[in-house]
């Protein structure tokens, strides 16, 4: 973990020409895609607005479609820490998804199962810069994650992510060698609610710096999200359509 939050900084740390290297922009600047590193693409101004950090945003599942063109090569050690790393979050995603069906009393492998082949995982490193009016913008805009689960890894030293629950905002504590798990969308789907996909954000820091590391693991544009025919009922009627991951821009295809 020290190993791969140290390359992390060590790459946000170069100047502009170097991190460009990996840049997002495509087409001479025209368009922005989504691996790479630069910011998002904002889709809706009105709403969504920018948020106070830079990422790099790299795919890591499935093997073959690893994209190594866009991988930074400084600093030099950062392609295997990173390999290693996404190595074992697979694992950790695995072990997850098989502890959430047996609390929920389905097959151990129903969430597993619905991961195929060519489904997706990304790493997505995130930088904040001290903002010295923080009251004005937020490091990430309020949003749920869109896939099955997310594995993040924030800084030990600055906190800043926050959930929310009725309303309120809540400061997810920090504290080292810790990972942050965030169910997201497809499980609330598959789950039929019981557990929810968080909405949470993440607020500046006047001072100090911060980083943070989710690998994010979605499922493959055909596969069809239903709330688990297990957990269903006459008392517990379905929650969400049947509908397929790719007609709502689940899968990042
Ligand atoms: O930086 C964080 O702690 C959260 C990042 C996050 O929510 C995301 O990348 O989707
Ligand atoms: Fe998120």
């Amino acid at each position: 973990m020290d190993a791969m939050m140290s390359a992390s900084r060590d790459f946000f740390r170069q100047p502009p020409e170097e991190k460009n290297k990996c840049s997002n922009l495509i087409d001479d600047g025209e368009h922005l895609e989504m691996e790479g590193y630069g910011n998002d693409k904002v889709v809706t101004p009105q709403d969504q607005g920018l948020s106070w950090n830079d990422r790099l945003h790299l795919r890591v599942e499935p093997q073959d479609e690893r994209n190594f063109a866009k991988w930074p090569t400084h600093p030099e050690s950062f392609r295997d820490v990173l390999l290693e790393y996404a190595s074992r979050t697979k694992r950790i995603r695995d072990l997850i998804l098989r502890s959430i069906a047996k609390i929920l009393d389905l097959d151990e492998d129903y969430f597993v199962n619905k991961i195929s082949n060519t489904a997706r995982g990304f790493a997505r490193f995130n930088y904040y810069p001290p903002c010295s009016r923080p009251e004005l913008v937020l490091g990430m805009r309020p949003h749920s994650d869109v896939g099955l689960l997310t594995i993040l890894f924030v800084d030990h030293d600055v906190g800043g992510l926050q959930v929310q629950r009725d309303g309120k905002w809540y400061n997810v504590p920090v504290k080292p060698y810790t990972l942050v798990i965030n169910l997201a969308d497809c499980m609330e789907i598959m789950c039929n609610g019981i557990f929810m996909s968080p909405v949470h954000r993440v607020v500046t820091n006047a001072k100090k710096e911060r980083l943070s590391l989710g690998v994010f693991y979605v499922v493959d544009g055909e596969t069809v999200l239903e709330p688990a025919p297990g957990l269903l009922d006459d008392k517990r009627p379905p929650r969400y359509e049947k509908f397929k991951a790719k007609d709502f821009g689940f899968s990042f295809d």
